[in-house]
């Protein structure tokens, strides 16, 4: 069974309570005080309130007359309407008064027939149509106080008569007259289209002895396009939210209808005219019956703001989306968070078989393990999301049938402050800021009213809405107006609190959809340093939350913004000092080898094959100085590594030799055995740039190509015959003195190497970090050199083919090394390389790296070689900025002053101020 065929649990049905004379309502119907209608007192009841606003009455004659200037006026009112209300009456709208009181009177028939017959249209979740009594699935969920019949009758493809009411007599047929006016109706005063869907929502509201603790139909918009409501001539009932939120109550004029916008036209028209919340309250002495009819665009049509109205000055505020598609975004969805490492698919179950299963499992509650997720679980709880936690417990023998059951929390009751943000509310007016404020990195100012100032700040950058601060500290603190304290523990914990407040608070406080408004989140810290909040406030910003950050100063400005937070290292200072030359024994060898194509000869054993390399090599003498000497007293071990993972086609045993070779300095021996190795000209150009850095090369391979592109000190074996011990290929004319004399010089060379610690060499990928403006990275190099007086700062610029330092308004002081490549993909390899061959001669060094965009598992590649090797890497992105909408100094904040200009960064400080607090090294 599919439990999203069927409710889950059974259906009540709202008239059935009403009519057995309860006293009170059943708790299911109880909503939380925050949503309660707050109904006048008793004895005021039924009395209007004179000065409550009212919606829009219009009359639609005009239009249906051949005076275009009253025509025009309609057009105009109606016009206003939607943009002021979202919601109006029209009367003289052509609809036959006798059709409507005869359509109404029809479905009170319906609803006063037995219950068995109305049962046998029953609806279910899947479809909906037919007779019903809940929206949603969700079980436990606090219900409304309603029945209803919902059936559609446009486009002909799901008009089912089978799933239109039997009973009364000549039902369907006053039904197909009512819909065929109301869709004459649409498209003779709103331009209706005939390929539009048409469905028709019937509302019965029984008579409630509680009317002051539920709702009739809890406040929501309408997510299609337009709705035209038959209200209950006698008995009021359905409210509007108004522009100062407060809910006022329709009162329907005689044979009047009420027509309301749908999501639709709210994104259609850039939310020139608006969805409005409304909601229906109900009444302790009369039913009410209404009948919505709904007029929805075509699935599949694609619904964005119209051309003609988007401008600068009003961008658009809705991507392009079908109906279809909306619908499928605001029914509920089900998360499963699956950590396969404790608890894998087991064996023989496809993935699709368990989806069904947790689907089941939905029915009968879930599953808790006693972990660190309780705690967070437990606050989703309370924002209304139905938490279960699976776990495979030791009984499970391997079957997923096996989970056992425990409902998280049982059926608390729902936390009202929270519960006021419900999801349906998707248009609020005012959005609201919440601020988190780390008091360890920034201490709250004396003397000045800080709320004030800092709700100040928001509003100047569009911020209205409530200001909520929340600042984290050690212990308590004399209370201040509008900020909470919260004290915890260690700066660790502060930090994981803050992070956890700030996603609950963004579950709280969700972007509406349509995006009308949009919630801000301000954290006031130092960001740099934690990974985790910054890429959880990245990731709001991709959920479209107004995501602004205030820095305690100008360096962690920089670190925040320019620099990219997540490979920031702690800068550590290198103590000057002098590699001594390498002991002969100290000489390592690395085999690299690839068993793609020259695989492992199954007739060898490894011991044999062992010996049989070392004898090979042994066999080529004495090399001078830098002997394969290791070789001859190590045992090879044999490690696999599988080369799934192209790093941006810079495959793993690339990125291995480059590892290896860092931990390994030259003089070291590096053997590659592969299949055609000088047919891989990427590879045998990276074993010439380790040769040139000193280290021995020696390749095997399969194929003996014409021309090998090998460097020249290289010893060449035919595979076959170093497996069989045997002499490598005398390929080179050199003699061995030659050979010996190229080592010898490579040696030589090496020994300029001592004094490299300290050195800075700066890789930068010129074409996508251009020099953003008011940040200027010449002042920035030059910094970098006062800082490490007497070492050497290197830059190198990668760019294109054409290129040259005029196109990148440089200057020649500074001494760039352009380096042209292809392409994008070309930039990144040849950066990649150059960086590791220039960390091998500067050892302890600064790596800096500038780039936009790098992609993340070349950088965490970076990020490992270096930050684990007494390197300093800084990760440059100088757009990063990106990631965060606003940036404040925390001095211009607390004065109710502007973010930083994020376009000129006018206000920006020097780098060189920066980077002299920014201690690099001594
Ligand atoms: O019954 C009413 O007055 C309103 C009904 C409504 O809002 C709906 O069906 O969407
Ligand atoms: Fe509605």
């Amino acid at each position: 069974m599919n439990i999203f065929q069927d409710w889950p649990e059974p259906i009540v049905r709202v008239q059935s309570l009403s009519e057995s004379n309860l006293q009170a309502i059943p708790n299911r119907y109880v909503k939380p005080l925050s949503q309660r209608p707050n109904l006048p007192s008793k004895n005021h009841h039924n009395k209007h309130n004179p000065h409550t606003a009212a919606i829009p009455i219009i009359d639609l004659g005009g239009l249906y007359t051949n005076n275009i200037t009253l025509q025009a006026k309609t057009l105009d009112e109606i016009s206003k309407a939607c943009r002021e209300w979202g919601f109006f009456q029209v009367v003289n709208h052509g609809m036959s008064p006798q059709l409507m009181d005869r359509t109404k009177e029809t479905w009170r028939e319906f609803f006063n027939l037995p219950m068995e017959l109305k049962n046998t249209h029953a609806n279910s979740p899947k479809t909906y149509e037919g007779y019903g009594s809940r929206l949603g699935v969700e079980k436990g969920a606090i219900l409304d106080w309603s029945d209803y019949y919902y059936l559609h009758y446009q486009p002909l493809s799901l008009k089912d008569y089978t799933k239109w009411p039997s009973m009364p007599l000549h039902c369907r047929d006053i039904l197909e007259e009512y819909c065929k006016e109301m869709v004459k109706l649409l498209q003779n005063a709103f331009g209706g289209k005939e390929e539009a869907g048409g469905c028709l929502r019937v509302n019965y509201y029984p008579i409630c002895p509680q009317p002051e603790l539920t709702l009739g139909l809890s406040p929501h918009s309408d997510p299609g396009g337009l709705t035209i409501l038959l209200p209950d001539e006698h008995v009021a009932g359905l409210q509007v939210r108004g522009s100062d939120d407060a809910w006022i109550t329709v009162q329907p004029a005689p044979h009047a209808l009420i027509v309301n916008i749908g999501d639709q036209i709210q994104m259609l028209s850039n939310s020139v005219y608006k969805s409005i919340e409304h909601r229906v309250i109900v009444n302790p002495a009369k039913e009410r019956l209404s009948l919505a009819f709904f007029y929805n665009p075509k699935g599949n049509v694609p619904i964005e703001p119209l051309k003609e109205l988007v401008t600068v000055d009003s961008p658009a505020l809705y991507t392009s989306t079908t109906y279809d598609q909306y619908r499928q975004f605001i029914l509920a969805n089900i998360g499963v968070f699956w950590n396969m490492d404790d608890s894998p698919i087991p064996d023989g179950l496809d993935p699709t078989s368990v989806l069904e299963f947790i689907k089941l499992a939905f029915e009968n509650f879930g599953y808790l393990e006693e972990t660190e997720l309780v705690g967070v679980l437990g606050d989703l709880k309370l924002l209304n999301y139905n938490i279960l936690v699976a776990s495979v417990g030791e009984d499970a023998s391997g079957d997923l049938v096996c989970l056992s059951a425990r409902l998280f929390g049982g059926g608390k009751p729902v936390d009202q402050s929270i519960s006021s943000h419900g999801v349906s509310n998707k248009l609020a007016h005012v959005a609201n800021t919440g601020v988190f404020w780390n008091l360890d990195d920034c201490e709250i100012p004396d003397h000045i009213d800080i709320y004030q100032n800092v709700k100040s700040a928001l509003v100047n950058q569009g911020c209205h809405g409530q200001v909520s601060i929340w600042a984290y500290c050690e212990e308590d603190k004399e209370p201040l107006p509008g900020i909470t304290f919260v004290s915890t523990g260690d700066a660790a914990a502060r930090f994981k609190k803050m992070l956890r407040d700030i996603l609950f608070w963004a579950l709280q406080n969700p972007v509406h959809r349509p995006r009308t408004t949009v919630p801000s989140l301000m954290v006031i810290s130092n960001i740099s340093r934690n990974i985790e909040v910054a890429s959880v406030l990245q990731l709001l910003v991709s959920r479209d939350y107004n995501v602004l950050l205030t820095v305690p100063d100008e360096k962690e400005y920089i670190c925040s913004v320019w620099l990219y937070p997540r490979l920031i290292e702690s800068l550590t200072e290198f103590p000057i000092c002098t590699r001594s030359d390498k002991s002969l024994h100290d000489i390592k060898t690395g085999i690299f080898w690839n068993i793609t194509g020259c695989t492992f000869p199954n007739d060898i054993h490894l011991d044999e094959l062992n010996q049989n390399i070392k004898l090979a090599i042994e066999n080529q003498g004495h090399h001078g100085e830098v002997g394969l000497y290791n070789w001859l007293h190590g045992t090879i071990t044999l490690q696999t590594r599988v080369s799934n993972g192209r790093y941006m086609k810079v495959d793993t045993m690339f990125v291995d030799i480059l590892l290896w070779a860092l931990d390994n300095p030259a003089p070291s021996n590096l053997m590659v055995i592969s299949n055609t190795i000088s047919h891989e000209t990427e590879l045998s150009s990276l074993l010439q740039d380790l040769e040139s850095k000193g280290y021995n090369i020696l390749v095997a391979h399969a194929e003996e190509a014409a021309s090998p592109v090998l460097p020249p000190a290289c010893l060449e074996w035919r595979l076959d015959t170093l497996f069989a011990g045997g002499n490598p290929i005398n390929r080179t004319n050199y003699s061995r003195d030659v050979l010996n004399m190229i080592q010898n010089d490579l040696s030589f060379r090496r020994k300029g190497c001592h004094d490299t610690e300290g050195n800075t060499g700066i890789f930068w990928s010129i074409e996508d970090c251009p020099i953003p403006s008011g940040l200027d990275p010449l002042t920035f190099f030059f910094d970098v050199k006062k800082v490490l007086p007497g070492r050497n700062v290197s830059v190198m610029a990668y760019c294109n083919q054409n290129r040259s330092l005029d196109d990148f308004s440089l200057n020649d002081n500074l001494h760039i090394t352009l380096v042209h490549t292809a392409d994008k993909y070309a930039r990144i390899k040849k950066m990649f390389k150059d960086i590791f061959l220039w960390a091998l001669e500067n050892p302890e060094s600064n790596v800096m790296v500038i780039t936009k965009s790098i992609p993340f598992n070349i950088s965490d590649v970076i990020h490992e070689a270096f930050s684990s090797r007494n390197y300093n890497l800084v990760l440059a992105d100088p757009h990063g900025v990106a990631y965060v909408n606003s940036v404040w100094l925390s001095t211009s904040l607390f004065g109710g002053g502007d973010p930083i200009d994020p376009s000129g960064r006018k206000n920006l400080p020097s780098s060189k101020e920066v980077m002299t607090k920014w201690k690099i090294t001594s």
